[in-house]
């Protein structure tokens, strides 16, 4: 399967490498622009760099202000929830950022037609979008072909960049999370927000991976599924574990119990997107989010916390699915939906909280 995934990237890029058994026509996969298995499944491919910051002494990365920078896009969900944490942690002082434009576009047209993450530039200005100060590259890609001129994987966001070392530390937003929870501790301005506290650890292994799957994960497995199984399948899955969620969030605050961890701040990130893009954009057409009372009244709780509410750019979030995946929606009409208030009085005060963030 791994074979076939790997595949279509070289294929995407112009290398000439043949794509044997693939149920998948020549033309409609030089528009995938996503990795399927053979039976038609969306696959998500591992991430390369997963290096780790780290206090313990002689660290090849060691926690230092200004050193790392954190590449971006408001759209991603999973690039959100490290910039939740830099946010929650009080690292902005520590840690630069910039975000790319919403759209992806192409970013070595000459070469191949690889459609990816773009920086504004110049006059190429776009409302919440910034420029990257350091290497002062157009695209990620470019980030990823100087920390390795051989990669031959995904150019994605989030990238947490080593300024000293030009290297990509990871572009595991699952790992760089917990970096920032852990490592920087010393130059936080809020060492004491723990987000992954010791005695809640294995219930957070325990909702992740389930959410992950079915949910971070599964609204991806309906949209870029190209066969009608699949996607059923990664649709009742997403629904069942939303209706878990629903139940669980009846008798607690939180995902993983009665404060907020990480585990919430990965859920918030693909329900705070759902209504605006993945009932219509990747077909997740049961409910919305709006119609689980538990649900919605959690994601209005989290959306107020501070340092997460600030990292919901909608336009970003729009602009980007809709636009950023012809195959799907290959006009780029942005559906306009329903504007929700998210700011909107909650009733999760309703149950007894250890932290609030
Ligand atoms: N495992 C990665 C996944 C990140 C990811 O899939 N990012 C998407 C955006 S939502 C991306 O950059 N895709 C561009 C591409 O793969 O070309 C993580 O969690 O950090």
């Amino acid at each position: 399967m791994l074979t076939d995934v790997l595949s279509l990237n070289f294929r995407k890029r112009g290398v000439k490498e043949p794509i044997t058994e693939t149920l998948i026509p020549p033309r409609a996969m030089a528009n995938l622009g996503v990795p399927v298995s053979k039976d038609g499944a969306f696959q998500r491919v591992d991430a390369q760099f997963r290096h780790f910051i780290s206090r313990a002494p002689g660290a090849h990365f060691p926690p230092e202000a200004n050193r790392y920078h954190l590449y971006i896009s408001l759209a991603c969900p999973w690039a959100s929830r490290c910039l939740a944490f830099l946010n929650l942690k009080g690292l902005q002082h520590a840690i630069g950022v910039s975000v790319t434009k919403a759209k992806m576009g192409p970013t070595k047209p000459s070469v191949d037609d690889h459609s990816g993450w773009i920086f504004p530039t110049g006059d190429d200005t776009e409302p919440g979008a910034t420029p990257d100060p350091h290497n002062h590259v157009r695209t990620v890609r470019e980030l990823y072909e100087i920390a390795d001129p051989n990669y031959a994987g995904r150019f994605s966001v989030p990238v947490l960049w080593d300024t000293k070392t030009r290297q990509i530390v990871s572009n595991e937003s699952s790992e760089i999370i917990r970096m920032f929870n852990d490592e920087f501790n010393d130059i936080s301005n809020h060492p004491e927000v723990n987000l992954y506290p010791q005695h809640l650890q294995s219930t957070i292994a325990d909702v992740n991976s389930w959410i992950f799957t079915d949910i971070n994960n599964g609204v991806y497995r309906c949209g870029f599924a190209i066969k009608q199984e699949p996607y059923e399948a990664a649709f009742h899955a997403l629904f069942a574990a939303l209706d878990k969620c629903e139940t669980i969030l009846d008798k607690q605050r939180y995902i993983a119990g009665d404060e907020l961890t990480e585990a919430d701040v990965r859920l918030f990130m693909t329900l705070i997107r759902f209504d605006a893009v993945y009932v219509v954009h990747f077909k997740c057409n049961k409910k919305f989010i709006r119609e689980y009372p538990n649900l919605f009244n959690y994601t209005k709780d989290l959306y107020q916390v501070p340092g997460i509410g600030a990292t919901v750019n909608m336009w970003h979030i729009r602009h980007h699915y809709y636009q950023s995946h012809p195959r799907i929606n290959p006009f780029g009409i942005v559906a306009l939906g329903q504007e929700i208030d998210y700011s909107a009085p909650h009733d999760r005060h309703r149950f007894s909280s250890k932290q609030s963030a």
